[in-house]
């Protein structure tokens, strides 16, 4: 069997459709490789605090701090540094848009979770991919308690560059342990979805009851750029998980909570923001403020208390998210 040493290969491997063996030593277990993009790491005993976890990355192709940072913690674990003990699935969402360097290829996959899904073209093949190995994953693993982080960057700088999205679903809440152990990986703020949103953490929260976020770990840029140095805490979580140790924890009173109060869609191609496009996600607006103008749906203007504005986009595909209006939320007690 070949050793760990190809571990830290997986990643480039898959984007560059390289060969890449079916399975392989690592200490404390095995990895096999599922498919294209898609690697298990099974231990040859679970650590007592193991969690089956799900870690991906590249669902927005051209978001490579992520990649940098999981191959870290590969690196890690090929040199011996760290020893498995929980099972991982790791998952880069889409090879090709990652080879292209572009956030997708025909459509935004991370609208595309859900189960009954009927589209065709990639990206809708590679969402039915992605969920049947998440379903396998966490059914080989029923035993254990479940989570997904999915890892991305935004495309704007942010008030709170490290934060996580909280998938809505009326099924799963979220447990305390997470906001410790994200505060202590130093993620600085939380957004609380406050609907379905058919993203990947959405998936793996709604049908799998997983503790399960979007993680956003700062600005995407190529390959090469990225500043890892902030991310060392969100490395050292990563590296508690495959070992299965209990994670560093901190108050998450650290965070800043934000609930989602509304979600602007882009209704028609005259859809623009009235703000400027660079303007950093969180940035609050007062009482009165025209936030955007979309064809017959008119002008969306902030009511009586302040809104904050996330992920503004106004170049989205007609019909998808343009922009998320959120407020401040008491951190949970
Ligand atoms: O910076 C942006 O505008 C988008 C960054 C990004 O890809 N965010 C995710 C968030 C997913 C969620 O709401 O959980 C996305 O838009 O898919
Ligand atoms: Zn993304």
């Amino acid at each position: 069997m070949p050793t760990s040493a190809t571990l830290e290969t997986w990643l480039r491997a898959s984007i560059e459709e390289a060969e890449f063996p079916a399975r392989g030593r690592v200490p404390g277990g095995h990895f096999r490789r599922l498919g294209h993009g898609m690697l298990a790491l099974l231990p040859e005993q679970a650590a007592p605090e193991a969690r089956a976890c799900v870690l991906s990355v590249g669902v927005h192709g051209n978001e490579t701090a992520p990649m940098e940072l999981l191959e870290g913690v590969l690196g890690r674990l090929a040199r011996g540094e760290l020893r498995l003990g929980a099972p991982i699935l790791l998952l880069l969402g889409s090879p090709e848009a990652t080879r292209r360097g572009v956030r997708y290829v025909g459509t935004n996959l991370n609208r595309l979770f859900r189960r009954g899904l009927d589209e065709s073209g990639m990206e809708p093949d590679r969402a039915r991919e992605l969920m049947a190995a998440v379903d396998g994953f966490f059914a080989r693993h029923e035993t254990l308690p479940r989570l997904h982080y999915d890892l991305h960057t935004a495309i704007r700088d942010s008030r709170y560059p490290r934060f996580v999205v909280s998938p809505y679903t009326e099924r799963t809440a979220v447990e305390m342990d997470q906001w410790r152990w994200l505060a202590a990986a130093g993620i600085q703020a939380v957004l609380r979805q406050h609907r379905h949103s058919w993203t990947f953490s959405h998936y793996s929260k709604h049908y799998h009851g997983a503790q399960a976020f979007t993680v956003e770990l700062g600005r995407a840029l190529p390959f090469g750029h990225n500043d890892l140095a902030p991310l060392a805490p969100m490395a050292a979580l990563l590296a508690a998980l495959l070992t299965g140790r209990a994670p560093a924890e901190a108050p998450p009173g650290r965070m800043t909570f934000f609930r989602v109060a509304q979600e602007l869609m882009r209704e028609s191609e005259t859809f623009r923001l009235a703000f400027p496009e660079a303007t950093a996600n969180f940035t609050e607006f007062p009482p009165g403020t025209l936030l955007a103008e979309d064809g017959r749906a008119g002008e969306t203007r902030v009511g009586t208390a302040p809104l904050a504005v996330v992920f503004p986009n106004a170049e989205v595909e007609i019909g998808a998210r343009a922009v998320l209006l959120v407020r401040p939320e008491p951190p949970p007690a």
